[in-house]
């Protein structure tokens, strides 16, 4: 086993027991490392629920092991999300694509394994075409479906993703009851809603990756234009993935200095749009498929403030539904993201504009979702 190659001592030490706490009110729970996983300080709950799997523990005893974080979908955005979550170390890793794939997640799995002695991670990566390797994991990350090809829009993709998420997430609710669901594939916010619908899970569970990535643009777009370091660019866009898309110039700042102070309001409406049209932009230059780096790093950025309990606020497609006056559907909001999934939607006072720009937002992903309700009922 790769513990007992590396580091004898370390390794031999994390075999044994090394610790026992106990959690008010839960029984005794062993911090164990090599043999049955490390101590995560994440989801302890989530973590406890699996108990019992040491036929050497006694009843209420509870095993502490790596978070376990599945990835849907072994294409670009899938495998590239499952390589910065291993880099970061944030868990086992489970890369799941249709049988008609074959051996390829299992491929890309061992090659990011053995990527693990260079970059210094200790997670475990397997590839499957079987769902019960998912099992119990914490976070689901759904990125199966077709990326779109130049000339076509995300909501392209509506009829066959539709159809796709719905018999994934069938299988990750069977075999993960207790997970947050991160969904990525497109036309994101109504693949969201499908994903909740099918799930019934609480909607705090289900979320769709969307806004990091176009705040991520944004602020890179900003960075380039000002000359300054993307770290000290602090921005927010909220609504739908897609054109409609609302960037809030009142949540920009760079430096603490708010953006209207450093950029006239030609230069900043052209960075908006540049950021609005920023997948398409990719899509126009790669040929083959849409943007994968990016948006992996984004998703990533989300498992790991649920796996860590975090509390980041960011911006992610949550269900609103008093929230903003939506009613019920998903739509790019700051929320709290930790172990719980969505602990909290930020509702921000909305000037006119940025209230007419989030309803034009809003009525288009209304309308994307009633597209789909019509498909899938055809
Ligand atoms: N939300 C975002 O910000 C964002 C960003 C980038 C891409 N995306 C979307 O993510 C999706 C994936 O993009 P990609 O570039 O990785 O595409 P890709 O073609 O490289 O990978 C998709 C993978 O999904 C697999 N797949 C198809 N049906 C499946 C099923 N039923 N079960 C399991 N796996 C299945 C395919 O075999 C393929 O390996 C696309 O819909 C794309 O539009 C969204
Ligand atoms: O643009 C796409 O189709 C993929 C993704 O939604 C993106 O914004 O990069």
């Amino acid at each position: 086993m790769r513990e007992s190659q590396n580091h004898c001592g370390r390794h031999a030490a994390r075999s044994a027991i090394i610790a026992e706490v106990r959690p008010p009110g839960e029984g005794a729970v062993y911090l164990t490392s090599a043999v049955r996983g490390r101590y995560s300080p994440v989801n302890p709950g989530r973590v406890g629920d699996r108990k019992n799997q040491d036929p050497q523990l006694q009843d209420g005893e509870t095993t502490m092991r790596r978070a376990k974080i599945s990835i849907i979908g072994a294409g670009n955005v899938g495998a590239t999300t499952a390589h910065w979550c291993a880099a970061a170390e944030l868990g086992d890793i489970v890369l799941l694509d249709i049988p008609q794939t074959e051996d390829m997640p299992k491929g890309k799995a061992l090659d990011l394994m053995q990527s693990s002695p260079i970059m210094g991670f200790d997670s475990n990566v397997i590839g499957t075409n079987d769902y019960a390797d998912t099992k119990d994991s914490d976070v689901v990350v759904i990125t199966a479906g077709l990326p779109r090809k130049p000339g076509m829009s995300r909501d392209d993709l509506l009829a066959t993703n539709a159809k796709i998420v719905s018999m994934v997430t069938e299988q990750v609710a069977k075999y993960s009851p207790n997970c947050v669901i991160i969904v990525v594939s497109n036309p994101l916010d109504a693949m969201v809603q499908q994903a909740l619908k099918v799930s019934g899970f609480p909607p705090a569970r289900v979320l769709g990756q969307a806004g990091v990535l176009d705040t991520a643009r944004y602020r890179t777009f900003l960075a380039m234009e000002l000359g300054v370091s993307v770290e000290d660019v602090s921005a927010l866009l909220m609504g739908g993935h897609g054109d409609t898309m609302v960037p809030m110039p009142t949540c920009t700042s760079v430096g603490g200095i708010p953006i209207r102070r450093l950029l006239s309001q030609d230069k900043l409406d052209a960075i908006v749009d540049r950021a609005r049209k920023g997948g398409a932009e990719i899509v126009g230059l790669l040929k083959t498929g849409s943007a994968y780096y990016a948006p992996a790093a984004a998703t990533s950025q989300m498992v790991e403030a649920i796996i860590k309990d975090k509390k980041r606020l960011i911006p992610c497609a949550a269900y609103c539904d008093k929230e903003y006056g939506v009613g019920g559907y998903y739509v790019g909001v700051p929320v709290v993201l930790g172990s719980g999934g969505v602990e909290k939607i930020v509702e921000l006072e909305l000037d006119d504009q940025e209230k007419a720009d989030f309803q034009k937002s809003v009525d288009a992903v209304k309308e994307l979702v009633a597209a789909m309700a019509k498909l899938l009922e055809g």
